[in-house]
């Protein structure tokens, strides 16, 4: 009520138009919290524990065009209310409601939203460098298109010697893998956890498909980005160092490979079959 009843002045310093919050609001002077275009926000305290914003309004002759505005401002936000605004504007625009739009924003932002990093699962890792909402395209998981035997016999006889007992393979059906061992984004650096933030889909965007890993949940600044690898093998066990309680002990996606055992048998049970 308060700031209600005070005078207020124009935020111009050489200005000394005053008006009251409400005529001026009837008039069209003032801050209207609708209307982004007159609204300001600054930091009081260049102290991060310091939230306070104020609120700054202009007359009618010192209204600048949002364009200029956007300068001008930049030079009196504190370093915080800074990075918070450049961070909204990595926010997907609400008005974005395409595929293909999102699509399009996931791929102009990518490099400013995630940074690789040496991660506590394993090796490097993918961390967020803004935070990210439920739902959000993070990244597309990019590589050589290969069918699964091909895949094989690399990881087989070439890959294992070379980088280690690691795999940067992408499963996406039984007929196709992405290999992103030679080529690829940074999401393969991507780690497996069994509670992890993000998930991964095969999306079509006119007419062509791409693995995108999405936001599971709400991502905070510097988390590490993960998804379930769902990892298959009825041979190999891949121990998971995720560390959480949930863990299921081994990155393999061990429901589908019970499921897929109980039809399975191996080759020396097998018996030739005779006509009777
Ligand atoms: C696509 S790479 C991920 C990036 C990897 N951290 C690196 O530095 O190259 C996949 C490999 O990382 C390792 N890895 C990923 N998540 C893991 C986890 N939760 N536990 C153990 N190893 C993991 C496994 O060796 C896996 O084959």
């Amino acid at each position: 009520m308060k700031f209600l009843n005070a005078l207020k002045k124009c935020s111009n310093n050489t200005c000394r138009v005053a008006y009251h919050p409400l005529c001026a609001r009837a008039a069209g002077l003032c801050v209207e919290l609708e209307d982004e275009d007159r609204l300001y926000l600054l930091s009081l305290d260049e102290d991060d524990a310091d939230q306070c914003i104020r609120l700054l309004s202009f007359c009618k002759k010192h209204r600048q065009p949002l364009n200029e505005r956007v300068v001008t401002d930049e030079r009196r936000i504190s370093p915080t209310c800074l990075q918070r605004l450049r961070a909204s504007q990595l926010d997907a625009p609400s008005n974005i409601l395409s595929m293909a739009e999102k699509y399009q924003h996931m791929r102009q932002t990518f490099r400013k939203r995630l940074a690789f990093g040496k991660s506590g699962i394993h090796g490097f890792g993918i961390f967020a460098k803004h935070p990210h909402r439920a739902g959000d395209m993070v990244i597309e998981y990019t590589g050589e298109l290969v069918r699964p035997p091909i895949a094989d016999r690399r990881e087989r006889f070439i890959y294992n010697s070379l980088v280690g007992a690691g795999t940067y393979m992408f499963r996406i059906d039984d007929k196709r893998v992405i290999d992103a061992t030679r080529a690829g984004s940074i999401a393969h650096l991507i780690n497996h956890s069994c509670e992890p933030n993000c998930y991964s889909r095969v999306i079509s965007v006119n007419g062509d498909e791409h693995i995108i890993i999405f936001a599971k949940r709400d991502i905070k600044r510097w988390e590490e980005l993960t998804y379930d690898y769902r990892f298959f093998s009825i041979e190999e066990k891949l121990a998971c160092y995720c560390g959480f309680s949930r863990c299921r002990g081994v990155v393999n996606d061990t429901e589908a490979e019970e499921q897929v055992a109980e039809l399975y048998a191996p080759r020396y049970e097998l018996t030739d079959w005779k006509e009777e």
